[in-house]
């Protein structure tokens, strides 16, 4: 299943709120009550499997956590029963720093209560914070119909936008997605989320572009291997099934890694022969109809890419000359 995604220009490559963010994306998960953010938050950050949120207690009071990963992504939560928008909370605390707001509603439950809460919040934050992205995930949609599920979809995108209009916000940043912690889809729309905050996108997709070009690359992802976000992809059109591919094969190689693995140089820090390329995971093989071509670009980040030829082992040489190209770039634009 594929993260449905509409308006996703807004506010791409934007550094988050605030001065004390550093630079981390810092996501807030807003909605109603058992909607799922504390599971998407755990599935996501926390590596929990998706059937142990069945056990998840209620959120009582606002959290965070961090992940630490290629980036350190902090996730906070507010519990739903709660009306942050009241004189009684200091409003600058909880917002300050965020880079988007994502509101999970759960479309097997009743949603028009949601629905209400979610516009003021978009009215409020476009008012106050306007540099925050609302990001709406239509979520636990794996219970439902294919025809269901979409009708549910465009309904409350559509109900969403309307009511925007008419109070006339055309352009808050609003974008939607369909989300089920059982798939990929939950993993595809956080990357979207992120990538959103993350100023140097625009670099790393040209980058990709070229890359793909040159090797005749049909897909490439740069893959946060922990989270297994992906923070930037080639802006070719996108198969409903490159992601999940490219990130089952990250699985795969990880678990190899972990086995037969080393441990990984801190950024900065010399190996044992001063040599990076030769000690870092590169690999290209035959998944189904496809070959996939993986290589560890440092110890947070790999590229996966979707060979478009036929027989591109014959070309290896070439596109791991490439890849090291893109490589010596990729570590001018982090500063590694
Ligand atoms: N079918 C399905 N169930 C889900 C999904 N995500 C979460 N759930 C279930 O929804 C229930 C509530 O999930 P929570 O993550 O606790 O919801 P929450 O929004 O954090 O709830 P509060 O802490 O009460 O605000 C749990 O039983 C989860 O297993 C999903 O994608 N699909």
């Amino acid at each position: 299943m594929s993260a449905e995604i509409s308006n996703s220009q807004f506010h791409t490559g934007r550094l988050p709120n605030g001065a004390k963010s550093r630079n981390r994306p810092k996501l807030m998960l807003m909605g109603q009550r058992r909607s799922g953010k504390s599971s998407i938050s755990g599935v996501v950050f926390q590596k929990m499997p998706p059937s142990e949120t069945l056990y998840l207690e209620t959120t009582t009071r606002p959290e965070e956590s961090s992940a630490h990963s290629f980036m350190d992504f902090q996730i906070a939560e507010l519990p739903g029963h709660v009306n942050y928008f009241t004189p009684d909370f200091n409003q600058a605390n909880i917002f300050a720093e965020i880079g988007a707001v994502i509101w999970v509603i759960d479309a097997q439950d009743q949603y028009l209560d949601a629905l209400n809460q979610l516009i003021d919040t978009i009215t409020y934050l476009a008012q106050t914070w306007p540099a925050i992205n609302v990001e709406v995930f239509v979520h636990k949609v794996d219970g439902l119909s294919e025809e269901y599920k979409n009708d549910t979809f465009r309904d409350i995108r559509q109900r969403i936008l309307d009511e925007l209009s008419d109070l006339g916000y055309d352009n808050a940043p609003v974008s939607f997605y369909q989300t089920s912690i059982y798939d990929h889809s939950v993993f595809e729309s956080i990357s979207k989320v992120i990538q959103k905050l993350l100023p140097q996108l625009p670099t790393l997709e040209s980058l990709l572009n070229s890359l793909c070009s040159t090797c005749r690359i049909q897909k490439a992802y740069l893959f946060d291997i922990i989270t297994k976000i992906y923070i930037a992809s080639d802006t070719s059109p996108q198969d409903t099934n490159s992601y999940e591919i490219c990130s089952d094969f990250i699985d795969v190689v990880v678990d190899i890694g972990e086995l037969y693995g080393w441990a990984r140089p801190q950024q900065g820090e010399k190996t044992e022969f001063n040599n990076h390329a030769c000690e870092s995971m590169v690999t290209m093989e035959k998944k189904g109809q496809n070959y996939l071509y993986l290589r560890e670009m440092n110890r947070y980040l790999a590229l996966v890419c979707i060979m478009g030829d036929d027989n591109p082992m014959e070309k290896k040489v070439l596109i791991d000359y490439n890849v090291g190209v893109f490589q010596e770039a990729l570590a001018k634009v982090f500063g590694w």
